[in-house]
């Protein structure tokens, strides 16, 4: 076998050691964000350079699902954010006891604080009735659409820009306030702005509510639940 050598690897396919350091970076470094943000409006080009991330994402079939929907008019941010208040309040009663008053104290949304709204949705019918790799598992539109998102995610991480993604909403409610039709799927509603700080862990982590799980009890080999090489 050839000896391997991880820093040529790289840098034959056109990453120097820097360029891969700054991928792990802002994987590493990407939070999500709810509370921290600037009221200042997103630069286009920016704006257009996360999107341009995110459209070069992979995608079933080369089936492209996404569309993005951009909201700066706060108007329709703070209808947003009624819809959240309702559907959080439902998701609040789903706990119990100190769990439902933690639940309470966290904040889960930067809807009207960020100075964008991003509704990132999922169209089924793009690419046709039958599309490569879709035929059995008609999910997999969905799951390139959130392909999409984290590679936005990531590049505005890079970019310095705050990324929040709220998913506590009845679908419906999205829909009817952004005149979304009924075959489309919405799968994100994206907060983003600029920020003063993030937090060096997950905020749900340093507040206590779930830990981040030990790596290897994940990672299983030659089968489910075998966790020894
Ligand atoms: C599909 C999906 C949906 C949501 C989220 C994420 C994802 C992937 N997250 C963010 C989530 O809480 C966060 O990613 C984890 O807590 C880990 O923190 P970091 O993203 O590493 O900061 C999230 N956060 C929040 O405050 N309100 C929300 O409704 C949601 N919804």
């Amino acid at each position: 076998m050839r000896p391997f050598d991880a820093d040529a690897l790289s840098a034959a396919f056109g990453f120097s050691l820097a360029e891969r350091e700054a991928v792990y970076h802002a994987i590493m470094t990407r939070r999500d964000v709810r509370s921290q943000f600037l009221a200042d409006p997103l630069p286009d080009d920016v704006v257009a350079r996360l999107l341009t991330a995110a459209h070069h994402a992979p995608s079933v079939g080369f089936m492209q699902p996404w569309n993005f929907i951009l909201v700066k008019s706060a108007a329709v941010r703070a209808r947003v954010r009624d819809a959240f208040a309702e559907a959080n309040e439902e998701a609040a009663s789903m706990f119990e006891g100190e769990r439902r008053q933690a639940y309470r104290c966290l904040k889960l949304e930067g809807i009207v604080e960020a100075p964008l709204g991003i509704c990132v949705t999922c169209d089924p019918t793009r690419g046709g009735s039958v599309v490569l790799g879709r035929t059995h598992n008609p999910r997999m539109d969905s799951y390139s659409t959130v392909c999409a998102i984290q590679n936005l995610w990531l590049a505005a991480r890079a970019e310095g820009v705050g990324i929040g993604w709220v998913s506590i909403f009845r679908e419906g409610d999205l829909k009817s306030i952004l005149g979304i039709p009924e075959h489309i799927e919405v799968v994100a509603w994206l907060c983003a702005g600029f920020v003063d700080r993030l937090y060096d862990e997950p905020e749900l982590s340093v507040k206590g509510w779930r830990q981040r799980l030990p790596l290897e009890e994940l990672v299983f080999h030659d089968g489910w639940g075998r966790n020894d090489p």
